[in-house]
Formats: C-alpha cells, structure tokens, sequence
C-alpha cells in the first residue's frame, strides 16, 4: 500500500460531488448553456420557453414560494395533468431545497385525503379542473395547506389563489441552491402499498440525476433532441423517463400533451420531428391502432420507449412493424426506476423479455420456498427457468417509505429490493416477468390492488364473499374482473347485480375511477387454502376461459 496514497483524501472532489451533482446544478447549467434552445412546448395553449425563458420563470416561482415562507425540507404538493405548471414546480422545489410531491389525478377524494393525512404539504396546487375532488379531500382530511393555489382559468376554491400569484414581479434566474446536497430528499413519489393506499417514496438529489443518467444512456438521447411523454407524469416513468426530470438535466426539449390522445401524438411526431415517444404498452397498442388506420410519416422517430407493463411479445413485433424499429422497454418500480432494459437491439429474439440489468444495477432471480417467500442466498436455476422472486440493487432508489417502515423493512432488504414480481432468467441473464406474489392487477400501465376492491364489494349486504383479478386484454394488459358470491337469493338478475356493484364502486370515496372491475361473474364459492385465505391465481388462470364461455357480464 502506498502510505501518501492512502494519506490523501479526495476533499475537493467530495465538495464538488456533494453540492456541483445535483439535479438542480445540472438544470441551472443548461439555463446557460443552452439559453436559446428550446426547453418546453405545452401543445394546447401553444406557449413556450427556451432555457433562458424557463430560468427565468423558475426564477420567480422560487421567489415567490420564499416568500411564502417554503424552505429546505417542505413539501411543495401538486395535482396536476401534464402542464408547464408541472414542470415548474418540480424544478423550483430544488432550487429551494424542498420536496416536490405530484399525486395521481385520477385518485378519489379519500385517497387524496389519505395522502394529505400522510404528507400535510405546505403548498398545494391542483388543477381547478379537479376542483370537487381536492375539495372533498381536503375536508376529509381536515387539513388546510398554507398555500393552495389553482392552475387554470375556472373558478377557485376558497382561499385559494391562481398559480400566476405564486410567480414574484422581480427575480434572479433560477439558481441551484450553494448549500444543496446530492443527499437531500428533493421529491416524494407515490406507489400503492398491499393495502392499495398511495405510498411515499422519497428520492434524494442523487437518485434524480443517476436517473437522469441512465435514461440518456438507455435511450440514448442528445441534447438537440425533443420527447413527448405520454404517460402522466406523476409517475416515476413519465417525469423520468424523457420528461422534465431527464430532458431540462441533458437540455433537450420536452413536448407537452395532457390528455392522450393517439392520432395526435402521431401527427405531432411527424410535424415536430420528435425524436422519442414514451408510454405504457396500452398507448402504443393505441398508437399502432391509429398508425395502421392512417399512416404517417415517423421516420424522426429514434425510438419509442415503454414501461410501466410486461411488453408481450406479438405486440412488441407489431409495434416494431408499424411504429418504429427501435422500441424499447423497461422494467422497475416507483422505488427504484426501471433495472433491466429491453434493447432494441434485442429484438426481435428477446421480445416478450424484459431484458438484461441496467447498466448500473445489479439484478438477480432469487429461489421461493413454498410459501413464496424469498431465499435471498439462493439464486434461481437459469437452465430449467425456475420461477423466483425479482430482487434488485440500484442507486435511483431512495430505500425508503415515508412514514412506512414495517413496509421498508419488507420491501427493502440489505440494499437489495423486493418488488414482488415473480419472474425466470436464463443462462445470458434474460429476465421475463410471468406474475406477482401478491396477486396485484395491472390494468392499463396501473396498479390495481384486489383488496382494495374486494373492501368495497364484501361490504354491501348481498355479497358474502368476492375476488378480484384481471383478465388478459389485448389494449389493457389485464381487465380488473370480480367474481362475486352472492348471498342465497340475492342477485338473481346479474346485469342489474353488476350495475349495482358498479355503482357502489363509482360511488366509493377510496377507490379511483380506473380501479373498478369492468366485468362481473356471479359464482358459488371461491378458491381458499386452508388458512381461509382467497386464491387468487387460481381463479386468474380461468378468466380467459370464462370470458370465453360468455360467465362475465359488463356493468
Ligand atoms: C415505474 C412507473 O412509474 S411506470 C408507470 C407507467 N404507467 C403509466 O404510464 C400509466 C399509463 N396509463 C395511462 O396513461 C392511461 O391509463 C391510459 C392513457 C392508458 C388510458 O387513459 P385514457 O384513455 O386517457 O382514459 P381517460 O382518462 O380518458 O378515462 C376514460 C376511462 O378509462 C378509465 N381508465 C383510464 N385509465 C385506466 C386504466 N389504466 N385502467 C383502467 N381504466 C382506465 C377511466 O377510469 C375512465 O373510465 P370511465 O369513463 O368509465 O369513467
């Protein structure tokens, strides 16, 4: 050993690693680097900014939360569509060392309540298209944030004010905070837990810019290059994945489209020349679809990127032929980005494979005891393609739950974490997803947590019993279904059963609108082990068969 070697320490790079590598270093960069490029273009209204225009922006945004008392460490809440607004806020919660925290805008009031009881931002801005519903929440709740401001022109909450009130006269351009950290939590996230009930996921500075990082590298994408997002972006996988968070750190530009609307994403690649797409496997069905009715020209296209769901392999083909040759596909979590990454240049052998392990995550297939619990010190047999548990370790994961930590404990194991997927690998270290341990649905690039639904409907009195699971579906992945036992006598016509159950599901204040079953079947018993506990796999498993012989019935 080299004893001067070993003396030294590298004080002046730690200085710059800690405070010159953060998100907001990067963002405040390309403020300058890039003044004149463009930064963001919202569709609808048809405004836009360069660099220089969003530093600026930004700028006031900081100064007018400081002046709102927001500080290191609060937490900067939003219920937003994809918007400008979005963009903002996310980027000036760092330039402030505080915590941005989207929401889902599909969420019930109670769910938006449980957020509130969980988090109890300091500032709140919510779409005023989303009015009833955050005012509902908010009641429920019982909490009232020292800054609730609107986004749009309808009409206000009490005691709110317009976003543009939150944007100061005078300001400097935005810039990244001298004492910032790449170890600060700069947002909070939010996944369902096994009760179905959003979840915080804090991120640090760090976990931003790895993932950043990777998604530039994956993709790749240059700096003159321009993305759509389609999936919102309180996902880890819309912000992330080519929106804001990746594109304002490399200084490309983000496009903006709220509401998906497939025709149009088509037409706005061919005007714009977009270079990337990104989306759930249900929008590209949808894209393809579109694509197929009326063709048009896509060559801009370097690629169109999915997550969020298993990407089948016929579709991947599909979409290989119709949209574009390079498509991609990544699996992950909220918690931790995606970890394995389909290349293009694995297709069209690997389609139906989510791919190898990211370049800077360590991803294994660990053996299941019987009971499906996971042998971390045992690996998976790669030659017969034992089915194991998915265990991953990565730097754009935070390891942690706010206000969770039974939950962090589970999920989060010796730096490894334990998503719940169950999946094979092979002998080059393919992995492919063929299911979940917890019996999760996921409908449409959503989770759907059966017991959060089952809640609702063993609690109406002509129910004894009932079980959710999701039928394979070509656009949606999976189908939410619920087979419901009814109590002797009840339910004797089941489309007026179905309607009723689907109304008590509409009309539940905790469960968001894209949760419900879309289809009913009416049965005698359900599958249980000896414990008394429901087996969902095994009616999983004969939901194409019953579609098929016609025992389902739509609300
Ligand atoms: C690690 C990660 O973060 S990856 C995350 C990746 N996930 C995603 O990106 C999610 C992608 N999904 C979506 O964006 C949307 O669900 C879409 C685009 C697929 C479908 O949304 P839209 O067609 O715009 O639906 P819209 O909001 O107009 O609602 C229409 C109906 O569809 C329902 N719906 C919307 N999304 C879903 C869904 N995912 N599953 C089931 N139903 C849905 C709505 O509840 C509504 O029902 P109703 O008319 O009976 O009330």
């Amino acid at each position: 050993m080299n004893e001067s070697l070993d003396a030294l320490q590298p004080t002046m790079f730690r200085e710059v690693f800690e405070h010159h590598f953060t998100w907001a270093s990067g963002f405040e960069r390309n403020i300058h680097r890039y003044a004149d490029r463009p930064a963001m273009t919202d569709l609808p209204s048809g405004r836009h900014w360069t660099y220089a225009e969003l530093g600026r922006d930004t700028g006031r945004l900081v100064a007018g939360l400081a002046a709102r008392g927001v500080g290191k460490g609060d937490l900067v809440a939003y219920q937003l569509y994809n918007c400008p607004e979005f963009a903002m806020l996310y980027i000036a919660a760092q330039g402030l060392r505080a915590v941005s925290s989207p929401s889902n805008f599909r969420l019930a009031a109670g769910e938006l309540a449980h957020v509130f009881d969980q988090t109890r931002p300091k500032v709140f801005v919510y779409d005023v298209r989303l009015a009833d519903q955050v005012a509902h929440a908010l009641e429920l709740a019982d909490f009232n944030p020292q800054t609730l401001a609107g986004v749009g022109s309808g009409e206000l909450l009490p005691g709110a004010i317009r976003f543009d009130e939150l944007l100061a006269d005078e300001a400097p351009s935005f810039h990244a905070p001298d004492d910032a950290s790449t170890w600060d939590w700069t947002s909070l996230l939010f996944t369902s837990g096994t009760t179905g009930m959003p979840k915080p996921v804090p991120l640090t500075s760090l976990n931003e810019v790895l993932t950043a990082h990777d998604v530039i590298m994956h993709f790749p994408l240059n700096a003159h290059e321009s993305t759509l997002n389609m999936s919102p972006w309180f996902h880890r996988g819309g912000n992330y994945c080519a929106g804001p968070n990746t594109m304002f750190y490399l200084g490309g530009e983000v496009v903006i489209m709220p509401k998906f609307d497939a025709d149009a994403v088509l037409d706005t690649i061919a005007e714009r020349g977009l270079a990337y797409v990104v989306g759930a496997p249900t929008n590209l069905e949808r894209l393809a679809d579109a694509q197929e009715r009326r063709p048009r020209d896509l060559s801009s296209l370097s690629g169109i990127v999915t997550m969020g769901a298993p990407l089948e392999r016929a579709a991947a083909l599909r979409y290989q032929r119709v949209l574009s040759p390079r498509i991609a596909n990544g699996y992950g979590t909220t918690e931790g980005f995606w970890n394995t990454y389909l290349r293009p240049y694995d297709l069209p052998e690997g389609s139906g494979t989510a791919g190898h392990a990211c370049l800077d995550d360590d991803v294994a297939v660990v053996r299941l005891f019987d009971d499906r619990t996971a042998a971390p010190d045992e690996l998976a047999a790669k030659d017969n393609k034992e089915v194991g548990e998915v265990v991953m370790r990565t730097p754009k994961a935070g390891y942690a739950y706010l206000g969770h930590d039974a939950e962090a404990a589970e999920k989060f194991r010796d730096g490894w974490i334990y998503p719940g997927d169950l999946a094979t690998w092979d002998e080059t270290e393919t992995l492919t997803i063929v299911g979940r341990k917890d019996d999760m649905v996921i409908s449409g690039g959503e989770n759907v947590h059966p017991v959060q639904v089952e809640e609702i409907l063993d609690a109406d009195d002509q129910v004894v019993d009932s079980l959710v699971t999701g039928l394979p579906d070509k656009e949606w992945g999976q189908v939410v279904v619920a087979y419901v036992v009814p109590e002797p006598g009840a339910f004797t016509d089941h489309q007026q059963a179905a309607r009723h159950l689907d109304r008590l599901c509409r009309d539940a204040a905790t469960l968001a609108n894209y949760k419900r079953p879309r289809l009913y079947a009416f049965v005698d018993a359900l599958p249980m082990t000896a414990t008394g506990k429901k087996q969902h796999y095994k009616m999983h498993e004969r939901t194409t068969a019953d579609a098929a012989k016609g025992l389902f019935v739509r609300p």
